[in-house]
C-alpha cells in the first residue's frame, strides 16, 4: 500500500531558508540576483489594521543596506504610495495594488495605465459596499486606487457571511471586475490577466535581468504571492513565510517562518553579497 503525500505538495516549501542558506548562496554563485518582497506577513506582522502594520529600524536598514548590492522591488497589495510610506526606503521599486502600478527605483512608471480604466466600476463598488457595510462593526474598505480591499479580521465572525456575499453580489454586477482572497480581507480589482508575477517579470524585463544569469528571489506570505512564486518557479527562488503548523500548499521553495526570521535572512544575504559571495 503506498502512503498518501503529506500536504505541502506542489513546490514543497517546507525546508527553512535559514538552515538551506548555504544551497541558496551556492544557488545565486555568478548570477545577479534581484531580491522581491511582499510587505504585511511577510516584512512585518499582521496587525489588526494596516496603519498599525509598521517596519523596524532593523528591517529597514536591512532592506537599504540590500538595495546597494542588487535590485530591490516591494511588491505588495497595498497602494503603492502607502507601501512605500509603511517601509520608507528609497532608491528601490515598489509595485502597488498587486503589481496594478509599479516605479521602478527612479520613480519611472512600469505598468502604465493598466488599472485606470476599471477606476469607475472600482469606485461605484467600493461606494455601493461602503454603503451596505457600514451597519457592520469592524468591517471597512481600503481604497488602493486600482483594487480595493474589504477588511473584516476586526469583524464580528457571525458577520463574515454576509460581507462575503455583499462583495460577490456587488462583483457580480460589475463584469470588469473580480474577487481575490487573502488574510481577512476580500479584494475586488480588475478582472485582467495582470498579478503580482507580471509585475515580477515585468520589473525583471525593465532592468534587464534575464535568467540563468539573473536569479529573482521572491519571499511572500499570502495566496497572492503565489502568483508570484509561479513566474519564477523555473527561474528563481520562492521563499514563503508561514509558521511550521501551516501546512497549505505553496509553489515557493523554502519556507521561513515570521517576518523576524525574514529580517535575519535579509541581514545574512547581506553579509554574503558583501563578502562578494556571489561573484564567480
Ligand atoms: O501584498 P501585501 O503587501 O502582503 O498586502 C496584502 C494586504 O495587506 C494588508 O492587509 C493585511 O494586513 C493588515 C495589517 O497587518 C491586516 O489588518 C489585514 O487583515 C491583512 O489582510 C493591506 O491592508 C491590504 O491592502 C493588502 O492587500
Amino acid at each position: 500500500m503506498t502512503t498518501p503525500p503529506s500536504k505541502p505538495a506542489r513546490g514543497q516549501g517546507t525546508d527553512n531558508a535559514l538552515a538551506c542558506f548555504d544551497d541558496i548562496a551556492a544557488a545565486l554563485k555568478g548570477r545577479s540576483p534581484a531580491l522581491f518582497l511582499d510587505y504585511d506577513g511577510t516584512l512585518v506582522p499582521l496587525a489588526r489594521r494596516p496603519e498599525l502594520a509598521v517596519a523596524t529600524p532593523r528591517l529597514r536598514d536591512t532592506v537599504a543596506r540590500l538595495s546597494t548590492l542588487m535590485p530591490v522591488a516591494v511588491v505588495s497589495g497595498r497602494g503603492r504610495e502607502d507601501v512605500s510610506q509603511m517601509l520608507g526606503v528609497d532608491g528601490i521599486a515598489y509595485a502597488g495594488s498587486h503589481g496594478f502600478d509599479i516605479r521602478d527605483a527612479s520613480g519611472a512608471d512600469l505598468s502604465g495605465d493598466i488599472g485606470a480604466p476599471y477606476r469607475p466600476a472600482l469606485e461605484a463598488a467600493a461606494s455601493a459596499l461602503a454603503d451596505r457595510l457600514a451597519p457592520i462593526a469592524g468591517a471597512f474598505l481600503e481604497d488602493k486606487t486600482y483594487s480595493i480591499a474589504i477588511h473584516y479580521r476586526e469583524a464580528a465572525p457571525d458577520t463574515h457571511d454576509v460581507i462575503r456575499a455583499a462583495v460577490d453580489e456587488e462583483v457580480a454586477r460589475r463584469d470588469t471586475l473580480k474577487r481575490t482572497g487573502g488574510k481577512m480581507i476580500h479584494e475586488l480589482r480588475p478582472d485582467l490577466d495582470w498579478d503580482k508575477g507580471t509585475a515580477v517579470l515585468r520589473v525583471m524585463e525593465t532592468l534587464g535581468l534575464t535568467p540563468p544569469d539573473a536569479v529573482p528571489v521572491y519571499i511572500g506570505d499570502d495566496e497572492t504571492d503565489e502568483d508570484a512564486f509561479r513566474a519564477i518557479r523555473d527561474s528563481g527562488i520562492g521563499i514563503k513565510v508561514a509558521d511550521a503548523g501551516d501546512d497549505a500548499a505553496t509553489l515557493a521553495r523554502y519556507r521561513l517562518g515570521t517576518p523576524a526570521e525574514v529580517t535575519t535572512f535579509l541581514g545574512r544575504l547581506a553579509d554574503y553579497l558583501e563578502m562578494g559571495g556571489a561573484s564567480a
